[in-house]
């Protein structure tokens, strides 16, 4: 089975350009042209532009840093230098322990799709980290169960990774089958970008693979998973922007061994809305729902309605927050919150 991408076919808008974008360019920049980031290096990047990949030309100095996957940037017609970057509709970033600034994971991805399998891999406290990730930069997640065909019955994570957030989308598929492609379409339309995040091993290469119907040549390198204790091998090592068959962008990144939150109480207040409502009917103002009388929280966990290792949860990953925001006084309140996504 051999596709193509047809090139010539492509418009701004089947690459996800839009009036957001559109909207930022002034009137002395008409004669540039718009490309989208496909790749990051730490001294080269490629984009593609409606008529193919292209490699772009840095004015010296470039940081590559400040750029990421999914970017839209202005370039020099002929040349291909860049120009200028456009904001950002949304930036999925993470705080890397000890930095000052976070890493840049990925731009203008409309769905982040949080990766785990059917078997020991789910964890509730790190897809909840993604979650918050998603949240906070205005994406939506869906959570994608791989290896549905090597379990008996998927109910049981189906209704776990439901129950991880209101309303939240949750598929199960055989990433390796062609069925994935359909039950994950609603969110590979033409112009829509997605990005793939997951434990190493879950299966985002072989996710990839099926979405980008790569050819084995082209394909992603996919390791084969270690018996018996379900972790598989770091086998992707860089991000980029890859076309889906029938529409879309996929952009795959590289395992991420730690999450650490910080600067995400948007993220957290849309994960545990269910807590988030409760709080308001507490006796207390300031009630820490740990032991206070008349806390409305603490009540829905005598009743049953809140499970006490999610309110457990809730308070590791809030304290962790508090600790790592810019909006704290102490000795990382002096961080520049730059390069910051726009919410919805
Ligand atoms: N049967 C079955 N095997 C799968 C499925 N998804 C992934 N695999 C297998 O699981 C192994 C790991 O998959 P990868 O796609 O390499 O995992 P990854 O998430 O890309 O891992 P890293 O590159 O290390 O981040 C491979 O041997 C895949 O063939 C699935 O849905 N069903
Ligand atoms: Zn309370």
């Amino acid at each position: 089975m051999y596709h193509s991408i047809n090139h010539s076919t492509l418009s701004l808008v089947d690459l996800g350009w839009s009036e957001f974008f559109d909207d930022q360019i002034g009137s002395d920049e008409t004669g540039l042209v718009p490309v989208r980031v496909a790749t990051v290096h730490r001294s080269r990047m490629t984009a593609q532009s409606v008529a193919g990949p292209v490699k772009l030309r840095l004015p010296p100095k470039t940081n590559t840093a400040y750029f990421a996957v999914g970017d839209w940037v202005l370039t020099e017609p002929r040349t291909h230098l860049l120009v200028r970057l456009l904001e950002r509709h949304t930036l999925l970033q993470r705080q890397t322990e000890g930095a000052r600034t976070s890493q840049l994971i990925a731009a203008n991805v409309d769905t982040l799709f949080i990766v785990t399998s059917c078997n020991e891999d789910f964890n509730h406290a790190r897809l909840e980290r993604y979650l918050v990730l998603a949240n906070e930069a205005g994406t939506t997640p869906v959570v994608v169960l791989t290896k549905a065909d090597q379990t008996a019955d998927v109910s049981p994570f189906l209704q776990k990774a439901a129950e991880l957030q209101r309303d939240l989308d949750v598929v199960a598929v055989n990433a390796k089958s062609d069925e994935a492609m359909t039950a994950l379409a609603p969110w590979c339309g033409a112009g829509q970008t997605v990005a793939l995040v997951g434990s190493s091993g879950v299966g985002k290469s072989t996710l990839l693979n099926t979405l980008a119907a790569k050819s084995s040549e082209t394909a992603q390198p996919t390791g084969g998973i270690r018996k018996g204790d379900d972790k598989g091998r770091h086998t992707t090592t860089s991000r980029s922007l890859h076309p889906i068959i029938g529409g879309g962008w996929v952009i795959d990144t590289p395992g991420m061994r730690t999450l650490h939150v910080g600067d995400v109480g948007i993220g957290l207040d849309i994960l545990f809305s269910e807590i988030m409502e409760l709080a308001p009917q507490c006796r207390f103002r300031d009630c820490s729902h740990t032991q206070e009388p008349g806390c409305a929280v603490q009540a829905a966990v005598a009743a049953g309605t809140l499970d006490p290792e999610r309110l457990a949860r809730w308070r590791k990953l809030a304290e962790e927050n508090r600790g790592n925001s810019v909006t704290e006084s102490g000795p990382r309140g002096n961080k520049t919150p730059e390069f910051r996504g726009k919410r919805r």
